[in-house]
């Protein structure tokens, strides 16, 4: 095997086109086990179906040809013993003495099949090549045609079969025996796999030169059969069930060999592409497909009393045998391969589908927001799912906020410009996430019909540490009441980064102080649990 493709056989499969994590190898193990297995298959058993094909051909050709043969070496072998007996019909008119007895002989010795010559007449056998005169019954009745008998022996040699050929004439017959010793060395020489028989009458003579009138075994994988033009017998070759199998056996064994190792081969690298890793795109697509990317919520609180307010969305990806994997490990590969629309869409069905039914338990106006990324600008799509979103709820008891994040620039155009202006119709809201970081968020300020801004968790985790974060924070809080828009600081962990930002009158908060993001469907039953927890410490402080 030439180096190289050894090589590709069998190095292990390392794909570095992509960091995206994939299933774990061994859980598609056997499905791509399963497929080699179906692709290696055919070439084997296309091979052993031409192998049994032809196997049968020449079986069959073989029966045919051995009849053909069989058939003109016993018809040279009875026209000789013909012409033997025809050679001595004028001594049938004639007594059984010394020279009679000598020409008989001779006429015998001199053929290279016949073994005797005998005169018969009157019903009776009275003159023999072998022992002078003699006296037998002759039934000229179990001659086939009055021509040809098979015999399982006669009177000279009772346990060897014999071929009698009679000539009549002159009111009698001559009779040309010939030993089934030719016989079965003709048939034997005429084939080399299955059986062949000679048939005279009902009586049947096979390979092993045994004479019977037992009916011929089916041959069922080959048979020919034909009668001689000059003689009253039949000869039948063929092959009995099994024939095929040692056929292929004998003589197949190695082109079924070379299709069984083609098919290895090429099951052996398919076996190999299923394994190298797919593209980053492909394997989102994929996991999209599974239903594998989950929508987790985190709590919104207001500033003031801690009460949740609703809940941005945050995407997962529940990779089986890998446990949820981060965001940002896939989300700008999603972004990068526009799937993060698709992606979006399917997390707001999800979320749809699981607060809708509790719309009425929800927070008044309960905040939801998604991240969107610069391909859903320039996608008109996204306005009939936000409408869809928004449907599914009852009127009023949500507000949909997409938040801009500046992963990718947004370039604002014509078209953008107007989906914006169509969500702000049908009340969805726009905010600028991660505020204070990007070079872009001053931009979209200026572009886009802003709503909020959430404020970068960097500037929060700074609170304390050092003045500038601080500065920061004042002047942002400046800025979105002069710019009368709503302020979400991200990312509070502490309660001294609490009371902080409550003294800077930044209305909502969102962070671990409050809440980690957790699967949709425990957001009701967290919201409960805060309720009651909130509800007693409010009675406690007034
Ligand atoms: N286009 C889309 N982007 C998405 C989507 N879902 C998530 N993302 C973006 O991925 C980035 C990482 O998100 P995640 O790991 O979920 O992190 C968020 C919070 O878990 C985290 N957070 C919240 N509170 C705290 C805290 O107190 N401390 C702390 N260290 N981290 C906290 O911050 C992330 C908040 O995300 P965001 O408000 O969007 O900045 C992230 O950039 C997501 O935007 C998606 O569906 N689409």
């Amino acid at each position: 095997m030439p180096r190289r493709l050894a090589f590709f056989l069998f190095r292990s499969p390392t794909y570095t086109g992509s960091e995206l994590p994939q299933a774990r190898p061994g859980r598609w193990a056997w499905p791509r086990l399963l497929i080699s297995l179906l692709v290696a298959l055919p070439l084997p058993l296309l091979g052993l179906g031409v192998g049994v094909f032809q196997a049968q051909r020449q079986l069959q050709r073989q029966a045919e040809r051995s009849v053909a043969e069989t058939i003109e070496r016993l018809d040279q072998i009875l026209d000789s013993s013909r012409q033997a007996a025809e050679s001595v019909q004028s001594l049938i008119s004639e007594t059984c003495n010394v020279d009679n007895q000598h020409l008989l002989q001779w006429r015998a010795a001199t053929n290279p099949y016949v073994r005797s010559i005998n005169l018969a007449r009157g019903g009776r056998l009275y003159c023999s090549s072998l022992l002078g005169p003699i006296s037998l019954d002759l039934e000229t009745s179990t001659f086939v045609d009055g021509r040809l008998r098979l015999m399982a022996g006669n009177f000279a040699t009772p346990d060897i079969p014999l071929l009698v050929l009679r000539y009549s004439a002159n009111g009698g017959s001559a009779m040309a025996v010939v030993d089934s010793r030719y016989l079965r060395a003709v048939l034997q020489l005429a084939i080399q796999e299955g059986d062949l028989y000679l048939k005279v009458g009902n009586l049947r003579m096979g390979l092993d030169g045994r004479v019977s009138n037992a009916p011929i075994p089916e041959l069922s994988e080959a048979f020919a059969q034909r009668a001689s033009n000059s003689h009253p017998y039949t000869v039948i070759a063929g092959s009995p069930t099994g024939s095929v199998e040692n056929h292929l056996l004998n003589y197949t064994l190695p082109f079924l060999a070379l299709t069984a190792a083609g098919g290895l081969f090429v099951g052996l690298i398919c076996y190999r592409l299923l394994g190298r890793p797919s593209s980053p795109r492909t394997i989102l697509r994929r996991a999209l497909e599974a239903k594998q990317f989950e929508p987790f919520l985190q709590p919104i609180v207001d500033a003031c009393d801690g009460r949740w307010v609703g809940a941005e969305v945050l995407m997962r990806w529940r990779l089986p045998g890998e446990g949820l994997i981060r965001p940002d490990l896939f989300i700008p590969m999603a972004e990068r391969t526009g799937l993060i629309l698709p992606m979006t869409r399917d997390l707001m069905q999800q979320v749809a589908a699981v607060l809708a039914p509790h719309a009425a338990d929800l927070p008044p106006h309960c905040h939801l927001g998604f991240n969107i990324s610069a391909a859903h600008c320039r996608d008109p799509q996204l306005l009939d799912d936000c409408r869809s979103f928004l449907a599914a709820f009852p009127p009023g008891s949500i507000e949909l906020w997409l938040e801009l994040t500046e992963r990718e620039l947004i370039e604002p155009t014509e078209e953008s410009d107007q989906l914006f202006q169509q969500l702000s119709a049908i009340g969805v809201k726009v905010a600028i996430d991660d505020f204070g970081i990007g070079h872009a968020s001053l931009n979209y300020l200026q572009r886009f019909k802003v709503d909020a801004l959430k404020i970068d968790q960097s500037f929060v985790q700074h609170i304390g540490a050092d003045t500038l974060s601080g500065h920061l924070l004042d002047t942002l809080v400046e800025l979105a009441t002069r710019l009368d828009i709503d302020l979400v600081a991200e990312g509070v962990e502490t309660k001294a980064q609490l009371d902080y930002l409550q003294a800077l009158g930044i209305p909502y908060l969102q962070g671990y102080l409050f809440g980690r993001p957790m699967p949709a469907h425990e957001f009701m039953p967290a919201l409960h649990q805060h309720r009651n927890a909130v509800g007693d410490t409010i009675d406690h402080q007034q």
